[in-house]
């Protein structure tokens, strides 16, 4: 069935379908095919298998996941059918994916406690409808010797070391262990066991998802469509958020710490953050960014109402005001002096109501030279309103009674002149 023999109600559906599918993901491999597929859908009225796969490696889900939960949502929201794969029996070797060395193998009563909360969490953002759960030692758990030495023969080594992690390493002397290369075909399986038509994963899992896509045509099944997504970077503001890394916001933490973790997430990332892990309309993202860009909105205020976006979506609208409240009582009234020093902002010093950080600071004497002021910015010791700010680039929106820190002991009020 192609694109003519549509009638206009299957155009403007299949139209309606991709433009929500294709919303803020990095690559759609290959294109043509999930145009196929989706019209297929809709011409026979079968929904397409929309496959994630989980690692069980640790029990908690962080905003990064959501990311692709959100996604698999959106599919659930078009009619199509999820399908969740907890990687109990991939989990026991642990994904090689990024990684530069060799991840330790859980206990199987490890994995199957981690598994159990992974779901429950998930399906605090997945309808309960449309979607189905499977552990993947269901189908890997019963192959037998022959079967996995049939399966290594389908791929070979020179295609493993494109992986990036694996090529790093076999450069650079390290061990690559035999059974980390069945990581990746064992995921590529899971496709060909449910006969999934679209993976998705962050942009990480680019080779795992093509794998699936190889197998499942060496095994005489329709290749999967591959759909990537951004990485959401974790509280450092550098390195993919990760459960390893300790950077994340769970989406089981308190409410109080969710709302505090989050305000510590730096001031470039927050538009990412509202745009990938909230269910933001595209109308107000415009709003946040060009607010943010202008100077019209104060990065704290955003920061407040992204805190407050995702206790909300947690732990409901009452949750979310009672972490304002707790946060503004806790952090911003607490342990500023009473008389602080008014220092004066002359107009032309703002550009739409912005200054550099560095700037502000040897304006009013807090530092003597523009690096020394850099230098305190990065050791994390400056704030304004009880917000760290770390990025030395930093443009800053200020306004009339905004508090700037310097160290333990330097305040100052601004006034805006
Ligand atoms: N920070 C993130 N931003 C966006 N997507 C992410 C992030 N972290 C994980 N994902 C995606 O979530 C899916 C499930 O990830 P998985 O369970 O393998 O965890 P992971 O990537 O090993 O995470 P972690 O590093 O926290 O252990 C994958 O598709 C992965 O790409």
């Amino acid at each position: 069935m192609n694109w003519e023999q549509l009638t206009p109600a299957q155009k403007e559906e299949v139209e309606r379908q991709l433009a929500v599918i294709r919303r803020g993901t990095v690559e759609i491999l290959p294109n043509e095919e999930l145009e196929r597929k989706v019209i297929r859908s809709i011409v026979q009225g079968r929904p397409l298998k929309v496959k994630l796969g989980l690692d069980p490696s640790a029990p908690d889900i962080h905003m990064g996941h959501t990311v692709v939960l959100h996604k698999l949502r959106q599919f659930q929201e078009l009619g199509h059918e999820v399908q969740l794969i907890i990687g109990d029996f991939t989990g026991r070797i642990g994904d090689p994916t990024g990684k530069s060395e060799t991840r330790r193998q859980l206990t199987e009563e490890d994995v199957k406690r981690n598994a159990e909360t992974c779901q429950a969490q998930a399906f605090k953002i997945l309808s309960p409808d449309k979607a189905k759960v499977y552990y993947n030692s269901e189908w890997l758990g019963p192959m037998t010797f022959a079967d996995v030495i049939g399966l290594g023969s389908k791929v070979t080594v020179a295609r493993m070391l494109e992986r990036d992690d694996f090529s790093k390493r076999y450069a650079g002397g390290l061990p690559i262990s035999i059974h980390e290369f069945f990581y990746p075909l064992m995921q590529g399986m899971d496709s060909v066991a449910l006969e999934t038509d679209i993976e998705i994963g962050g942009t990480d899992q680019t080779f795992n998802l093509m794998m699936g896509r190889t197998l499942q045509k060496e095994y005489g099944a329709e290749p999967q469509v591959a759909i990537t997504l951004p990485l959401l970077e974790g509280l450092d503001g550098v390195q993919k958020m990760s459960k390893s890394l300790g950077n994340y916001i769970g989406i089981d933490d308190a409410p109080n710490e969710m709302f505090g973790k989050t305000m510590s997430v730096p001031d470039g990332l927050m538009v990412k953050y509202f745009e990938l892990a909230t269910d933001i309309t595209n109308e107000d993202l415009q709003i946040v960014r060009e607010g943010l860009e202008g100077g019209r909105i104060h990065p704290r205020d955003a920061k407040m109402s992204l805190a407050a976006a995702f206790v909300r979506m947690y732990h409901g609208q009452e949750g979310a005001e009672a972490a304002r409240q707790h946060f503004v009582t806790v952090f911003q009234q607490r342990a500023l002096p009473e008389d602080i020093e008014l220092r004066d902002i002359p107009e032309n010093e703002l550009q739409g109501g912005a200054i550099r950080l560095v700037r502000l600071l040897t304006l009013i004497g807090f530092a003597s030279s523009n690096s020394e002021a850099r230098r305190s910015i990065e050791q994390g010791a400056v704030k304004l309103n009880e917000v760290k700010i770390e990025d030395p680039h930093a443009e800053i929106a200020v306004r009339d009674g905004d508090i700037v820190q310097a160290g333990r002991r330097k305040f100052a009020k601004l006034r805006l002149l």
